[in-house]
Protein backbone atom coordinates (compact mmCIF):
# COMPACT_ATOMS: atom_id res chain seq x y z
CA UNK A 1 0.00 0.00 0.00
CA UNK A 2 1.09 3.24 -1.18
CA UNK A 3 -0.34 5.42 1.32
CA UNK A 4 -0.73 3.50 4.39
CA UNK A 5 -1.63 5.58 7.51
CA UNK A 6 -1.17 8.42 5.35
CA UNK A 7 -4.01 11.25 5.43
CA UNK A 8 -5.74 12.61 2.07
CA UNK A 9 -7.86 15.40 1.43
CA UNK A 10 -9.35 16.30 -1.75
CA UNK A 11 -11.75 19.10 -3.45
CA UNK A 12 -14.26 17.73 -5.17
CA UNK A 13 -14.45 14.20 -4.15
CA UNK A 14 -17.81 13.18 -4.30
CA UNK A 15 -17.75 12.66 -8.12
CA UNK A 16 -15.78 12.14 -11.20
CA UNK A 17 -12.06 12.46 -10.91
CA UNK A 18 -12.09 13.66 -7.25
CA UNK A 19 -13.68 10.33 -6.49
CA UNK A 20 -11.61 8.21 -8.37
CA UNK A 21 -8.86 9.86 -6.35
CA UNK A 22 -10.67 9.26 -2.88
CA UNK A 23 -11.38 5.49 -3.35
CA UNK A 24 -7.78 4.77 -5.01
CA UNK A 25 -6.13 6.77 -1.82
CA UNK A 26 -8.32 4.31 0.79
CA UNK A 27 -6.94 1.31 -1.15
CA UNK A 28 -3.71 2.25 -0.77
CA UNK A 29 -4.08 2.22 3.11
CA UNK A 30 -4.73 6.63 3.16
CA UNK A 31 -7.69 8.32 5.42
CA UNK A 32 -9.80 10.25 3.02
CA UNK A 33 -11.59 13.85 3.46
CA UNK A 34 -13.68 14.85 0.47
CA UNK A 35 -14.90 18.25 0.26
CA UNK A 36 -18.32 18.81 -2.04
CA UNK A 37 -19.93 21.11 -3.08
CA UNK A 38 -23.94 20.30 -3.07
CA UNK A 39 -24.75 16.74 -3.81
CA UNK A 40 -24.89 15.35 -0.38
CA UNK A 41 -26.12 12.37 -1.86
CA UNK A 42 -23.55 11.82 -3.90
CA UNK A 43 -20.78 12.18 -1.08
CA UNK A 44 -22.58 9.99 1.32
CA UNK A 45 -22.30 7.91 -1.28
CA UNK A 46 -18.56 7.96 -2.10
CA UNK A 47 -17.81 7.99 1.94
CA UNK A 48 -19.94 4.84 1.92
CA UNK A 49 -18.21 3.34 -0.64
CA UNK A 50 -14.67 3.81 0.94
CA UNK A 51 -16.03 2.60 3.99
CA UNK A 52 -17.12 -0.77 2.69
CA UNK A 53 -13.67 -0.96 1.21
CA UNK A 54 -13.05 -0.79 5.32
CA UNK A 55 -11.20 2.46 4.66
CA UNK A 56 -11.76 5.66 6.88
CA UNK A 57 -13.77 8.90 5.51
CA UNK A 58 -15.18 11.67 5.84
CA UNK A 59 -17.54 14.45 3.63
CA UNK A 60 -17.88 18.03 4.30
CA UNK A 61 -19.51 20.51 2.54
CA UNK A 62 -17.75 23.90 1.27
CA UNK A 63 -18.08 25.95 -2.17
CA UNK A 64 -14.17 26.36 -2.93
CA UNK A 65 -14.58 29.59 -4.22
CA UNK A 66 -15.61 30.52 -0.64
CA UNK A 67 -12.25 31.54 1.41
CA UNK A 68 -13.69 30.14 4.90
CA UNK A 69 -13.93 26.73 3.23
CA UNK A 70 -10.34 26.36 2.89
CA UNK A 71 -9.49 26.28 6.94
CA UNK A 72 -12.97 24.52 7.42
CA UNK A 73 -11.86 21.57 5.34
CA UNK A 74 -8.30 21.20 6.57
CA UNK A 75 -9.50 22.14 10.36
CA UNK A 76 -12.06 19.09 9.91
CA UNK A 77 -9.53 16.84 9.10
CA UNK A 78 -7.15 17.96 11.84
CA UNK A 79 -9.93 17.01 14.15
CA UNK A 80 -10.68 13.85 12.36
CA UNK A 81 -7.31 12.32 11.91
CA UNK A 82 -4.87 14.67 13.90
CA UNK A 83 -3.12 15.71 10.60
CA UNK A 84 -2.90 15.38 7.00
CA UNK A 85 -0.64 14.47 4.40
CA UNK A 86 -1.36 14.57 1.01
CA UNK A 87 -3.96 17.71 -0.29
CA UNK A 88 -5.28 17.18 -3.50
CA UNK A 89 -6.63 20.32 -5.27
CA UNK A 90 -9.49 18.67 -8.18
CA UNK A 91 -12.94 20.94 -7.76
CA UNK A 92 -13.40 22.81 -10.95
CA UNK A 93 -15.90 23.64 -13.38
CA UNK A 94 -16.27 24.15 -17.14
CA UNK A 95 -19.21 26.23 -18.11
CA UNK A 96 -18.36 25.60 -22.23
CA UNK A 97 -19.62 29.01 -23.85
CA UNK A 98 -18.26 30.98 -26.76
CA UNK A 99 -15.56 34.13 -26.35
CA UNK A 100 -17.69 37.36 -28.06
CA UNK A 101 -20.63 36.49 -25.84
CA UNK A 102 -19.13 35.53 -22.78
CA UNK A 103 -21.59 36.45 -19.96
CA UNK A 104 -18.55 38.20 -16.69
CA UNK A 105 -21.05 36.02 -14.22
CA UNK A 106 -19.35 32.89 -15.54
CA UNK A 107 -16.24 34.34 -16.23
CA UNK A 108 -15.68 35.40 -12.73
CA UNK A 109 -17.66 32.28 -11.13
CA UNK A 110 -14.87 30.02 -13.16
CA UNK A 111 -11.58 32.04 -12.29
CA UNK A 112 -13.09 31.95 -8.61
CA UNK A 113 -13.73 28.38 -7.81
CA UNK A 114 -11.04 27.16 -9.88
CA UNK A 115 -8.24 29.42 -9.48
CA UNK A 116 -9.02 31.65 -6.53
CA UNK A 117 -10.38 28.19 -4.95
CA UNK A 118 -7.34 26.60 -5.24
CA UNK A 119 -5.23 28.90 -4.07
CA UNK A 120 -6.87 29.28 -0.58
CA UNK A 121 -7.22 25.43 -0.44
CA UNK A 122 -3.65 24.91 -1.17
CA UNK A 123 -2.21 27.46 1.51
CA UNK A 124 -4.32 26.37 4.08
CA UNK A 125 -2.95 22.65 3.88
CA UNK A 126 0.32 24.15 3.23
CA UNK A 127 0.24 26.30 6.73
CA UNK A 128 -1.05 22.79 8.41
CA UNK A 129 1.72 20.67 6.76
CA UNK A 130 4.53 23.48 7.47
CA UNK A 131 2.46 23.63 11.47
CA UNK A 132 3.17 19.54 11.23
CA UNK A 133 6.69 19.96 10.78
CA UNK A 134 8.92 17.45 9.21
CA UNK A 135 9.41 14.01 9.60
CA UNK A 136 11.83 12.41 10.33
CA UNK A 137 12.46 11.40 6.45
CA UNK A 138 12.21 15.12 5.75
CA UNK A 139 8.67 15.50 4.40
CA UNK A 140 6.16 17.19 6.01
CA UNK A 141 3.23 16.57 2.69
CA UNK A 142 2.70 17.24 -0.40
CA UNK A 143 0.11 18.94 -2.43
CA UNK A 144 -1.33 17.78 -6.36
CA UNK A 145 -3.52 20.05 -8.41
CA UNK A 146 -5.71 18.55 -11.01
CA UNK A 147 -4.93 20.93 -13.79
CA UNK A 148 -5.11 20.22 -17.41
CA UNK A 149 -3.91 19.45 -20.86
CA UNK A 150 -5.74 22.85 -21.15
CA UNK A 151 -2.69 24.27 -19.47
CA UNK A 152 -1.06 23.76 -22.43
CA UNK A 153 -3.38 24.27 -25.14
CA UNK A 154 -6.61 26.41 -26.11
CA UNK A 155 -10.42 25.24 -26.53
CA UNK A 156 -12.90 27.70 -28.41
CA UNK A 157 -15.36 27.26 -25.86
CA UNK A 158 -13.05 27.41 -22.90
CA UNK A 159 -11.66 31.14 -23.06
CA UNK A 160 -12.87 31.52 -19.42
CA UNK A 161 -11.44 28.06 -18.41
CA UNK A 162 -8.13 27.45 -20.12
CA UNK A 163 -6.51 30.47 -18.41
CA UNK A 164 -7.31 29.10 -14.92
CA UNK A 165 -5.85 25.58 -15.93
CA UNK A 166 -2.62 27.92 -16.65
CA UNK A 167 -2.80 29.33 -13.28
CA UNK A 168 -3.61 26.35 -11.56
CA UNK A 169 -0.06 25.08 -13.22
CA UNK A 170 1.85 27.89 -11.96
CA UNK A 171 0.83 27.77 -8.98
CA UNK A 172 2.48 24.18 -7.87
CA UNK A 173 5.29 25.80 -9.59
CA UNK A 174 5.70 28.42 -7.78
CA UNK A 175 4.78 26.79 -4.40
CA UNK A 176 6.69 24.11 -5.20
CA UNK A 177 9.83 26.90 -4.57
CA UNK A 178 8.15 28.84 -1.44
CA UNK A 179 7.55 25.43 -0.27
CA UNK A 180 10.40 23.35 -0.58
CA UNK A 181 12.28 24.14 2.42
CA UNK A 182 9.46 22.86 5.03
CA UNK A 183 9.55 19.75 2.81
CA UNK A 184 5.98 19.94 1.25
CA UNK A 185 6.22 18.74 -2.42
CA UNK A 186 4.07 20.51 -4.87
CA UNK A 187 2.85 18.65 -8.45
CA UNK A 188 0.07 18.85 -10.86
CA UNK A 189 -1.52 16.48 -12.86
CA UNK A 190 -2.74 17.39 -16.28
CA UNK A 191 -5.97 15.09 -17.46
CA UNK A 192 -6.62 15.09 -21.39
CA UNK A 193 -10.16 14.44 -21.65
CA UNK A 194 -11.65 12.95 -19.04
CA UNK A 195 -15.77 11.24 -19.55
CA UNK A 196 -17.11 12.77 -16.18
CA UNK A 197 -19.97 15.42 -16.13
CA UNK A 198 -18.44 18.38 -16.47
CA UNK A 199 -18.12 17.41 -20.24
CA UNK A 200 -21.35 15.24 -20.77
CA UNK A 201 -23.30 17.60 -22.46
CA UNK A 202 -20.21 18.53 -24.57
CA UNK A 203 -19.06 15.22 -25.54
CA UNK A 204 -23.15 14.30 -26.50
CA UNK A 205 -21.77 15.92 -29.45
CA UNK A 206 -21.60 12.50 -31.30
CA UNK A 207 -19.07 14.42 -34.35
CA UNK A 208 -17.03 16.30 -31.75
CA UNK A 209 -16.84 12.72 -29.32
CA UNK A 210 -15.38 10.69 -32.31
CA UNK A 211 -13.31 13.76 -33.08
CA UNK A 212 -11.34 14.02 -29.47
CA UNK A 213 -11.38 10.09 -29.51
CA UNK A 214 -9.51 10.20 -32.86
CA UNK A 215 -6.90 12.23 -31.57
CA UNK A 216 -6.16 9.92 -29.02
CA UNK A 217 -3.29 7.63 -29.81
CA UNK A 218 -4.34 4.98 -27.11
CA UNK A 219 -7.68 4.91 -28.83
CA UNK A 220 -10.14 6.20 -25.87
CA UNK A 221 -11.02 9.04 -23.74
CA UNK A 222 -10.14 8.67 -20.52
CA UNK A 223 -11.91 7.41 -17.28
CA UNK A 224 -11.82 9.20 -13.89
CA UNK A 225 -9.72 6.32 -12.43
CA UNK A 226 -7.16 6.95 -15.17
CA UNK A 227 -6.00 9.95 -13.06
CA UNK A 228 -6.11 7.35 -9.38
CA UNK A 229 -2.32 5.79 -10.06
CA UNK A 230 -0.97 9.45 -11.27
CA UNK A 231 -2.43 11.47 -8.43
CA UNK A 232 -1.40 8.36 -5.75
CA UNK A 233 2.25 8.22 -7.34
CA UNK A 234 3.08 11.99 -6.81
CA UNK A 235 1.00 11.95 -3.61
CA UNK A 236 3.88 9.05 -2.02
CA UNK A 237 7.12 9.89 -0.84
CA UNK A 238 8.92 6.97 -1.23
CA UNK A 239 8.14 7.22 -5.35
CA UNK A 240 8.24 10.35 -6.09
CA UNK A 241 10.12 12.26 -3.04
CA UNK A 242 12.61 13.94 -5.43
CA UNK A 243 9.60 15.03 -7.60
CA UNK A 244 8.83 18.75 -6.78
CA UNK A 245 7.31 21.39 -9.40
CA UNK A 246 6.45 19.20 -11.80
CA UNK A 247 3.71 18.19 -14.27
CA UNK A 248 2.58 14.59 -15.47
CA UNK A 249 0.27 15.00 -18.68
CA UNK A 250 -3.14 11.93 -18.21
CA UNK A 251 -4.10 12.17 -21.78
CA UNK A 252 -3.77 8.83 -23.58
CA UNK A 253 -1.27 11.09 -25.93
CA UNK A 254 -3.28 13.58 -27.39
CA UNK A 255 -1.18 16.48 -26.45
CA UNK A 256 2.22 15.13 -28.77
CA UNK A 257 -0.50 14.01 -31.36
CA UNK A 258 0.22 16.77 -33.87
CA UNK A 259 -0.24 14.40 -37.12
N1 LIG B 1 -13.08 15.72 -17.27
C1 LIG B 1 -12.08 16.23 -17.97
O1 LIG B 1 -11.98 16.00 -19.19
C2 LIG B 1 -11.05 17.05 -17.32
C3 LIG B 1 -11.21 17.57 -16.05
N2 LIG B 1 -10.22 18.33 -15.51
C4 LIG B 1 -10.36 18.87 -14.17
O2 LIG B 1 -10.64 17.84 -13.28
C5 LIG B 1 -11.31 18.38 -12.15
C6 LIG B 1 -12.46 17.47 -11.78
O3 LIG B 1 -13.42 17.53 -12.82
P1 LIG B 1 -14.27 16.27 -13.30
O4 LIG B 1 -14.13 15.16 -12.35
O5 LIG B 1 -13.97 16.05 -14.71
O6 LIG B 1 -15.73 16.88 -13.27
P2 LIG B 1 -16.98 16.63 -12.31
O7 LIG B 1 -17.99 17.65 -12.69
O8 LIG B 1 -17.37 15.20 -12.33
O9 LIG B 1 -16.38 16.94 -10.89
C7 LIG B 1 -16.10 18.25 -10.49
C8 LIG B 1 -16.10 18.25 -9.00
O10 LIG B 1 -15.83 19.56 -8.52
C9 LIG B 1 -16.83 19.91 -7.58
N3 LIG B 1 -17.03 21.33 -7.52
C10 LIG B 1 -17.42 22.16 -8.51
N4 LIG B 1 -17.53 23.41 -8.05
C11 LIG B 1 -17.19 23.37 -6.74
C12 LIG B 1 -17.12 24.33 -5.72
N5 LIG B 1 -17.44 25.60 -5.95
N6 LIG B 1 -16.74 23.95 -4.48
C13 LIG B 1 -16.44 22.65 -4.23
N7 LIG B 1 -16.50 21.69 -5.16
C14 LIG B 1 -16.87 22.05 -6.40
C15 LIG B 1 -18.06 19.19 -8.06
O11 LIG B 1 -19.03 19.09 -7.05
C16 LIG B 1 -17.47 17.86 -8.46
O12 LIG B 1 -17.31 17.02 -7.34
C17 LIG B 1 -11.69 19.80 -12.52
O13 LIG B 1 -10.79 20.69 -11.91
C18 LIG B 1 -11.51 19.83 -14.02
O14 LIG B 1 -11.17 21.12 -14.48
C19 LIG B 1 -9.06 18.60 -16.16
C20 LIG B 1 -8.87 18.11 -17.41
C21 LIG B 1 -9.84 17.31 -18.09
C1 LIG C 1 -14.19 19.72 -19.68
C2 LIG C 1 -13.40 19.38 -20.88
O1 LIG C 1 -13.91 18.28 -21.53
C3 LIG C 1 -12.02 19.04 -20.53
O2 LIG C 1 -11.53 19.96 -19.59
C4 LIG C 1 -10.26 19.99 -19.73
O3 LIG C 1 -9.54 20.57 -18.95
C5 LIG C 1 -9.81 19.23 -20.92
O4 LIG C 1 -8.97 19.98 -21.67
C6 LIG C 1 -11.05 18.94 -21.64
O5 LIG C 1 -11.29 19.94 -22.59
Amino acid sequence: MLLKDKVLLVTGGSKGIGRAIAVQAARQGAKVGINYAGDESAAESAVKEIRALGGEAFALRGDVADPASAPAFVNAAVEAYGRIDTFVNNAGICPFHGFLDMPVDVVDRTIKVNLNGAYYMCQAAANQMVSQGKKANGFAGSIVAVSSISALVGGEFQTHYTPTKAGVLSLMQSTAIALGKHGIRCNAVLPGTILTDINKDDLADEKKRSYMEGRIPLGRLGQPEDLAGPVIFLACEEMAGYVTGASLLVDGGAFVNLQ
